[in-house]
């Protein structure tokens, strides 16, 4: 059944994706990934659990992670020689591009990083003050929108993300990311998506790079990946929708397939927003931007 979904969305892609203006690169639905397959969580672990996997098991594991190193430095060194004004020009569209899209207006829950402009991510602070005012704007709390972002824990690839109403609640930690204090200004806990009784419609998440087969290439703290796989499970559990995965991009941080190595622990993305548009990648995200077969009339 997924096999002929997929094929149904591909043949019907072109004349989707030129309805709704959207960008198409050739990907086949759904995913097909080659993992290297491991099955531990993946922070450096000691050598005693590297003795239940095969020679060839860890020295492909040990591949996939320089690969993603020297990929990584690549990356780094394409985003700082970019220039200043387009990367303004690229944050510019890109975030217009999310505002204006009804799968963003219809989200109600959200998780989204706060750019770093150090670490050259496309910026989401014109994204984020729209999500926090929405309220107070149209008037209607009812389209209020709740907005969690992140908070690392430890060193152990843990993060939470945290219910913030203003930018006011963010502070700066020690790598210069802004992020909230587990607890609000009068000391009461703030509220963690992971306790929510509602689920998360969207996530907008940060990168290094990406691919058009949805793989997204982290800073390698393995941060998002160890927090996506624990929400998917909690919503599988409570038998929630999944969430939608969106990453954001510059053009330059698009590879071309296969140029990102994957691990089973990674978990890729639905859809890519670039300045030149939505790269949707999953039916899922055809489904989200309404370009599911049952859309056309
Ligand atoms: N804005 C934002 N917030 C985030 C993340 C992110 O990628 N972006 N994270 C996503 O995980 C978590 C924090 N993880 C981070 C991991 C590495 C670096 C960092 O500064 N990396 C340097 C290289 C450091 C090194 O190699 O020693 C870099 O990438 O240049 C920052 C945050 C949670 N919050
Ligand atoms: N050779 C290695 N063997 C085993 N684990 C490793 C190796 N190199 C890095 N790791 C660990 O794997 C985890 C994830 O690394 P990975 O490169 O996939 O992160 P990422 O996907 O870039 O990060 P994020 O999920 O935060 O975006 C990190 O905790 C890292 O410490």
């Amino acid at each position: 059944m997924v096999a002929s979904l997929a094929g149904c969305c591909r043949c019907l892609l072109p004349t989707l994706l030129q309805r709704f203006q959207l960008r198409h690169f050739p990907t086949p639905l759904p995913l097909q990934y080659s993992y290297i397959s491991h099955q531990l969580p993946y922070r450096r672990r000691p050598s005693i659990f590297f003795a239940a996997m095969s020679s060839d098991q860890t020295s492909n594991l040990d591949d996939a992670f320089k690969q993603k190193r020297l990929l990584r430095s690549k990356v780094r060194k394409s985003l700082k020689s970019m220039d200043p004004s387009l990367r303004s020009q690229e944050d510019e569209a890109i975030q217009n591009i999310v505002m204006e899209a009804p799968w963003f207006k219809s989200s109600r829950r959200m998780c989204a990083y706060i750019s770093c402009s150090a670490l050259r991510e496309v910026d989401t602070s014109k994204l984020l003050a729209h999500i926090l005012q929405t309220p107070s704007s149209s008037g209607d709390s009812s389209v209020a929108k709740k907005l969690y972002v992140p908070r690392v824990e430890d060193k152990n690839s843990n993060m939470r993300m945290f219910l913030i109403s203003s930018m006011d609640d963010l502070i700066a930690n020690s790598m210069d990311i802004l992020e909230p204090a587990a607890v609000d200004r009068n000391g009461n806990p703030r509220e963690d998506v992971m306790e929510s009784d509602e689920p998360v419609d969207l996530f907008i998440l940060p990168g290094l790079a990406f691919d058009k087969s949805g793989r997204r290439l982290g800073r390698g703290g393995g941060y998002y990946d160890t927090f996506l796989r624990k929400y998917q499970l909690r919503a599988k559990e409570k038998n929630w929708t999944q969430p939608l995965l969106v990453a954001l991009t510059y053009s330059v941080q698009i590879m071309e397939e296969g140029a990102i190595s994957m691990t089973d622990q990674d978990v890729p993305v639905d859809a890519l927003v670039s300045p030149s548009g939505v790269i949707p990648i999953t039916a899922a995200a055809l489904e989200r931007f309404e370009l599911s077969p049952s859309a056309v009339k």
